[in-house]
């Protein structure tokens, strides 16, 4: 089946319009995924239906799960993790027949599968780049995901950056890198500008240099599949700038730093999965 046959057949249903609901419907809508007469958003908080009224119109906005209005064949789960097995209890029998997609941090399949009484689940880990179309999604689906659902998923991630198929365990370390990692690539940014309005640079060019320098750099090692050292190798003169700018990081500790983060973030959804274990029970 073509790629616009199979998004045309679908409608979507996403559970909670917070921030990655909303970077993922955005995206969604900008890639033409889906039209916004295709999505449905329920959303609890009255702020954030008023974002979604000012923002997006075009799309259905319910309150309740319950509402007829949110009865679609395709369902995305963007609540908090400790919230997943409260919207799966709402009402008996409403998610057979539905392929549940679930982004929550530290839910594994066998929980999804549980709480939503069927296998036709998938588990994904986004993040919020998926808004401009640069996201990073990894995807694990449960036993009863059949091909047409998993081209759905793979062609609907897609439209919003990389969409890569990992196994369950590995979806920990995919939060703590990707899920995460716009929160630690945005400190940097902030943390360059400073640096550079500390030298004097006005703020918002200071803002400007640092996030380009950061888009610019990515770019060139996706492109040239170069290693970064090397490309790193690349900018340090002998006895020049770089390699002075260089020294300061090392001496402050920015790579085990870094990976530090990763794996904190990682034993954290490890947590939340532990939390998660029984039904109505978790982390927030
Ligand atoms: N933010 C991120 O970068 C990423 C988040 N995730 C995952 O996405 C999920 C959502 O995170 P995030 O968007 O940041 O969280 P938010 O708190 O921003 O969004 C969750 C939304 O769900 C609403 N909500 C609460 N209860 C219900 C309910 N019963 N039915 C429908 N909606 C409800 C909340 O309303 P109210 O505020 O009134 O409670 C809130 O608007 C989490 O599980 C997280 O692990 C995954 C990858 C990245
Ligand atoms: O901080 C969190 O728990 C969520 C999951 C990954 C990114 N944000």
């Amino acid at each position: 089946m073509k790629e616009e046959d199979l998004m045309s057949k679908k409608r979507l249903t996403v559970i909670g319009g917070g921030q990655m609901g909303r970077a993922l419907v955005g995206g969604m809508v900008a890639a033409n995924v889906l039209s916004p007469a295709e999505i449905c958003v329920v959303e609890p908080s009255a702020e954030s239906r008023l974002w979604w009224q000012t923002q997006h119109g075009d799309i259905d906005l319910v309150v309740d799960s319950t509402d007829p209005a949110a009865d679609s064949q395709i369902v995305l789960i963007a609540v908090k993790p400790n919230v997943v097995p409260v919207v799966a209890s709402q009402k008996d029998g409403m998610w057979s027949g539905k392929l549940v997609i679930s982004i929550a941090a530290g839910v594994n399949l066998s929980k999804l599968a549980d709480w939503f009484g069927h296998q036709r689940v998938v588990r994904v880990m986004p993040n919020t780049p998926c808004l401009v179309g640069q996201g990073a999604c990894a995807y694990c689906c449960g036993n009863d995901v059949g091909d047409e659902d998993k081209q759905w998923i793979s062609a609907a991630l897609s439209a919003v950056g990389l969409a890569v198929e990992v196994n369950d365990s590995q979806m920990d370390a995919v939060t703590g890198l990707s899920g995460s990692g716009p929160a630690y690539i945005c400190l940097v940014i902030e943390a360059m500008a400073d640096g550079g309005v500390l030298a004097g640079l006005p703020r918002h060019l200071a803002m400007q240099l640092a996030s380009q320098t950061v888009l610019g750099t990515a770019k060139m090692v996706q492109e040239t599949g170069r290693h970064p050292g090397e490309l790193k190798d690349a900018v340090a003169s002998p006895g020049g700038t770089t390699i002075a700018g260089l020294q300061a990081l090392e001496n402050k500790g920015l790579r085990s730093a870094m990976i530090a983060a990763v794996e904190a973030s990682m034993k954290r959804s490890q947590q939340l999965d532990s939390l998660s274990s029984h039904k109505g029970q978790g982390a927030g």
